[in-house]
Parts: structure tokens; sequence; C-alpha cells
């Protein structure tokens, strides 16, 4: 379990808040990233390298209380397409559920001071498919709102993404082709999130 350290003083304003909430997620998720390629036996900056001058985006989810939860969803299954996202939960209200042996769903309870560390398409494709990019969704509730913040650390859009050289050296295929981060974005969002996979479009089987 990892934790960030921020002693942040009341004198600070909203954007410095923010600003260093960014950073310090930034600096999480670049050491994350490192032990992540140590673990697949990679070089610690190799990930690191291949996604480039990284991007990183918020989003703040908000969720309002919904008189009927049953027909909606807050966000609808999807997976991120992006690297690695660091989820900042609302401490009091559940509402993200993850898909556990592609038929049922788990609640992610909000732990206080903990974040949910989400791995995102591209560490799936670039480990050859050894970490996968979990489905997820949140719902709604009656009773209560619910905030969350996903901060998502991105490859640069021109960076080639695709199996790792070494985990395919040995005479396992790779399962997904090379391509571009910025072909993979717009196939993404050209799709419905809750569809198939969007990596299925990219293994190296598939006709393009
Ligand atoms: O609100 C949540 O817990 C999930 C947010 C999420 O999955 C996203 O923003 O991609
Ligand atoms: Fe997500």
């Amino acid at each position: 379990m990892f934790h960030v350290n921020m002693c942040l003083e009341y004198t600070q304003t909203v954007g410095e808040i923010i600003s260093t909430y960014c950073r310090e997620v930034r600096l999480l998720g670049l050491r994350l990233l490192g032990l992540i390629s140590l673990s697949l036996g990679l070089e610690e900056d190799y990930i690191e390298k291949v996604l480039g001058e990284q991007e990183q985006h918020m989003a703040v989810n908000y969720y309002p209380q919904c008189p009927e939860p049953d027909l909606t969803y807050g966000l609808p299954k999807h997976t991120d397409p992006n690297a690695i996202t660091i989820l900042l939960q609302d401490p009091k209200v559940s509402g993200l559920q993850v898909l556990k042996d592609g038929n049922h769903w788990i609640a992610v309870n909000p732990r206080p001071n903990a974040l949910v560390i989400n791995l995102g398409d591209q560490l799936q494709a670039l480990s050859n498919g050894a970490y996968k990019s979990v489905w997820h969704r949140a719902v709604v509730n009656a009773a209560q709102e619910r905030m969350s913040v996903a901060s998502f650390l991105c490859p640069c859009n021109s960076s080639v993404i695709g199996p790792a050289p070494s985990l395919v050296a040995h005479g396992d295929a790779p399962v997904y082709r090379s391509y571009t981060y910025d072909e993979y974005y717009k196939k993404f969002w050209s799709r419905n999130l809750d569809q198939e996979h969007c990596l299925e479009l990219f293994r190296s089987s598939q006709l393009h």
C-alpha cells in the first residue's frame, strides 16, 4: 500500500493544493511504473521511456443522488485507455465496482488514506497481457451523492506501444501488435465504453 505524504498548509490556495496533488500523484505513478517494469524483468525505466513525455489528465467525477439507481450507472463499464490511473475515492460513499472473473461485480470500498491504482490498457499491451486492464464501473445511490478524482497518466500521442521485446523473446508470441497511442486513443473513443475490450482490436492476429 502506498501513501502520498502531503503537508498542505491551510494558507495554500485551491490552485496550489491541486498542483501539489498533481505533482505528487505523478511521482507516485512513475514510481509504480518503475516497480511494474522491474516485476516484468525489464529495466526500471523501461515503461517510462516507452510512454515518452507523458500527459496527465484529471477527471473530477460527481455522481448526484439518484432516485432510481437500478436504472442507470454513474459511469458505465469501461477500461481505462491510458497507462495507469490513480483514483482518490470519496472517503464515505462507495460506488466503484470491478468485474471479477468476467461474471461478477465486486465493490471497491473506500479505505482511509488509500488510493486505488487502476492499470490501464497500455500496461496490458506492454506486458503482453501479463497485467490486465480491469473492467470497472461506478454505480450511484439514492441516499448520497459521491465524488471521485481520477488522475490518468497517459503516453504521449506519438509513442509506439507494443509488447516489450524481451517478453516475446523466448518463443512467446506477441499478443498485440504495435500501434501509436494516438491511433489507440482515437479508436477507443470512436466506440461505446462498454463494448468489447478495445485491445481486442489490436491483437497481432487481427487484420486491420
Ligand atoms: O468514480 C469512480 O470510482 C470511477 C472513476 C473512473 O473509473 C474513471 O474516471 O475512469
Ligand atoms: Fe475508469
